[in-house]
């Protein structure tokens, strides 16, 4: 008889969880994902089911790493929230599940994870696909991602300006107290992105909100909200003029507004750079169109759980 889960509840995946360690294990599990390896990664594009009263969905995102043992799904929430709301973008549930039994053994936070593997995966489509020596990040949006993204974008690159934008006064002053570091509050997007070596784009918007027009060129955009397809952040002439990168093929061309009504052309996936199988336009205009996968929050339980069995529930 299987006992019973572990909960690992979001203060202690805060305690656990480390970039320094989580970025090359998302490396990794991107790289196994784009060699379509059933024993390596099994992930179907994300179920969503409407729930049009409260103007969401719910995702859910299985995956299984046979080579690694790993057995994982995410319940996630995400909502088209009314502006002023306090409720949440987004909720996660992330369970870990022992392949042989079939028995949950962990049932874990899945904000903290989904805050910081997201940022993460966009943090490795910018030391893939940004140019040399990039100085400037801008940073549209002043929500979770957006924290959990300039946390990780300064500790991993030497910007010398990080610039936001929300669309309120109040989102950009409580972004500038939460950080620990510089930031440059812009009252436009344009005024945000001019001249940006990078730019993150993480609102809630349904609308673009970033035009190719003010994109310097070469420039690297990660694309991190909009993730239904009729959904946008990007306009048709960023999309267009830029070399595409998405996390998922076919999660891209299910689920990115972005992609699909623009009609550009997915390039590669980050795997595929990381395998060395595509390359990395470093030179051109670059957009990193994230969807967000299972294998993420899989290879981000499986470390939560066995440092927390490694470190015990307590420190
Ligand atoms: N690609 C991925 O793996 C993931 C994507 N997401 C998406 O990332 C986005 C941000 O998520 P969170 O930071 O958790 O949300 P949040 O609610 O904490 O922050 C959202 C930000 O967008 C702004 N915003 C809302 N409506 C807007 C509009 N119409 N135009 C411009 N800005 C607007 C808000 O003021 C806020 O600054 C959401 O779209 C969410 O669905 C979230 C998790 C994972
Ligand atoms: O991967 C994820 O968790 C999500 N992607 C879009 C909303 C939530």
């Amino acid at each position: 008889m299987a006992g019973r889960p572990v909960i690992i509840w979001k203060q202690e995946v805060q305690r656990l969880l480390r970039y320094g360690e989580l970025v090359p294990r998302l490396e990794d599990a991107l790289g196994k994902f784009s060699r379509r390896d059933s024993a390596e990664v099994i992930q179907p594009v994300r179920c969503t089911v409407p729930l049009q009263k409260h103007h969401g969905f719910l995702g859910s995102m299985p995956t299984y790493m046979e080579n690694d043992g790993v057995l994982c799904t995410k319940l996630v929430c995400f909502y088209q929230r009314e502006a002023g709301s306090t409720l949440p973008a987004t909720q996660a549930t992330v369970m870990l599940l022992d392949p042989e039994v079939g028995n949950v053994k962990a049932v874990i936070d899945g904000d903290e994870i989904t805050g910081m593997r997201t940022a993460a995966v966009s943090a490795i489509s910018a030391k893939l696909l940004m140019c040399p020596g990039a100085e400037v990040l801008a940073i549209l949006g002043t929500g979770q991602q957006a924290l959990t993204h300039y946390n990780v974008f300064t500790d991993m690159f030497p910007f010398k300006e990080v610039r936001v934008w929300s669309r309120t006064r109040q989102g950009v002053e409580r972004f500038c107290r939460s950080v620990s570091g510089p930031v440059t509050a812009c009252v436009s997007v344009e005024e945000a992105v001019r001249g940006a070596d990078a730019i993150v784009t993480v609102t809630r918007s349904t609308e673009p909100v970033l035009f190719g027009r003010w994109v310097k060129p070469g420039a690297h955009v990660a694309a991190v909200g909009a993730c239904r397809p009729d959904w946008r952040e990007l306009d048709d002439v960023l999309m267009k003029e830029a070399v595409v990168y998405s996390d998922s093929r076919e999660g891209a061309m299910t689920e990115s507004g972005d992609v699909i009504l623009s009609g550009a052309e997915v390039f590669a996936e980050l795997g595929d750079v990381i395998n060395g199988t595509k390359p990395a336009h470093r030179e051109k205009t670059t957009v990193f169109k994230s969807l967000g996968m299972g294998v993420e929050d899989a290879v981000s339980a499986k470390l939560i759980f066995d440092q927390w069995k490694a470190k015990g529930s307590r420190p």
